[in-house]
């Protein structure tokens, strides 16, 4: 299947890989990543739970509302991706995890759904949430170090720095469902609208034959296909982009790509789940220039000085139709 979006490997993390990771986020802003820690088995037990969680009625799922720290459920047509076009919310309900300690991956977010308290699946979300940290923390490393990060102001450890374990911050992990279109309102075909991410970098499992997210490159609407690891064993290549953040801190040399989920035709009528993690700078963290060579060079420069969490709280804003 071709696919307008990079490969990269992270299996070892070298300045080969980093100069890669770079260019793929100043030309599109969204790539896969192979050489990742994840089994097949492990991606579809998370699945699994995911749609195990769903199934439960929406009094039950309404229990845990979604927070002004982006915390709990929201439901059908409560999230406004697009606020300038959409006239009803997103077709789409999710469960956000936040408030981790990183160093184990606990989840402090309390209470959480029965489901998510059984043993086994905290087990399983709690080991999740800390590879996919551990994970984002190394693509901030390969980021640094291509971007040549003054070793004075924090050099490849700069976004640590900054990404703490136990901090404060609304790094969120999601699950995601997308009802099948003959479930819902067939004049609905967009069932997140188009958007750039808020943090710093986002990513994203997304399942076989439940495809739908649609990038905007090069004028137009091009589809994130699934494709497979070159691993065996191994889930398939997940998607990273390149969200706001990221963009703000580099001037714009990183690109925070517009994208949306429409189904394609061959599978409107079946429910798609997908499952992403947030990353976000934590709370008091200041949207300041990146101390690199690269970055000074840009002609456009940051005006205003914002924290992660007052970026983040306007958009929130903007994009919930009720509650929050
Ligand atoms: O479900 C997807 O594939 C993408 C979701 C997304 O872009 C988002 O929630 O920000
Ligand atoms: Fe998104």
């Amino acid at each position: 299947m071709s696919t307008p979006l990079k490969v990269v490997d992270i299996s070892t993390l070298n300045q080969g890989n980093a100069k890669e990771l770079l260019d793929a986020a100043v030309t599109q802003g969204f790539l896969y990543i192979d050489g990742h820690d994840f089994s097949s088995v492990e991606v579809e037990q998370l699945f699994n739970l995911s749609s195990e969680f769903f199934k439960l009625d929406t009094d039950t799922k309404e229990k845990f509302p979604i927070d002004s720290n982006d915390r709990g459920y929201t439901a059908y047509h409560q999230e406004m991706l697009d606020p300038d076009t959409q006239v009803k919310g997103d077709p789409k309900e999710a469960f956000n995890f936040g408030d981790f300690d990183f160093h184990t991956g606990k989840i402090r977010q309390s209470p959480l759904p029965e489901i998510f308290e059984e043993n086994e699946n905290r087990r399983l979300l709690e080991s999740t949430s800390k590879k996919l940290y551990d994970l984002s923390i190394a693509l901030l490393k390969l980021l640094a170090m291509a971007l040549e990060i003054d070793p004075a102001k924090g050099g490849h450890d700069w976004f640590l720095q900054r990404h703490l374990p136990d901090e404060e911050s609304i790094t969120t992990l999601r699950f995601l469902r997308y009802p099948s279109v003959s479930s819902l309102d067939a004049n609905e075909p967009i069932r997140a609208g188009a958007h750039t991410d808020y943090g710093t970098v986002t990513l994203l499992f997304q399942q076989e034959n439940q495809e739908g997210l649609e990038l905007y490159l090069k004028n137009q609407w091009q589809p994130v296909p699934y494709i497979p690891s070159k691993y065996p064993g191994k889930a398939a290549p997940i998607i990273v982009n390149i969200a706001d953040q990221l963009s703000y801190w580099t001037c714009g040399l990183l690109k925070s790509t517009m994208h949306r989920v429409k189904f394609p035709s061959s599978t409107v009528s079946k429910d798609r789940y997908s499952i992403v993690f947030f990353v976000n700078a934590d709370n008091n963290v200041v949207l300041e220039p990146i101390p690199s060579p690269i970055v000074s060079q840009r002609d456009r420069k940051i005006t205003k000085l914002i924290t992660s969490k007052e970026y983040l709280d306007k958009r929130f804003a903007a994009t919930y139709v009720k509650g929050h």
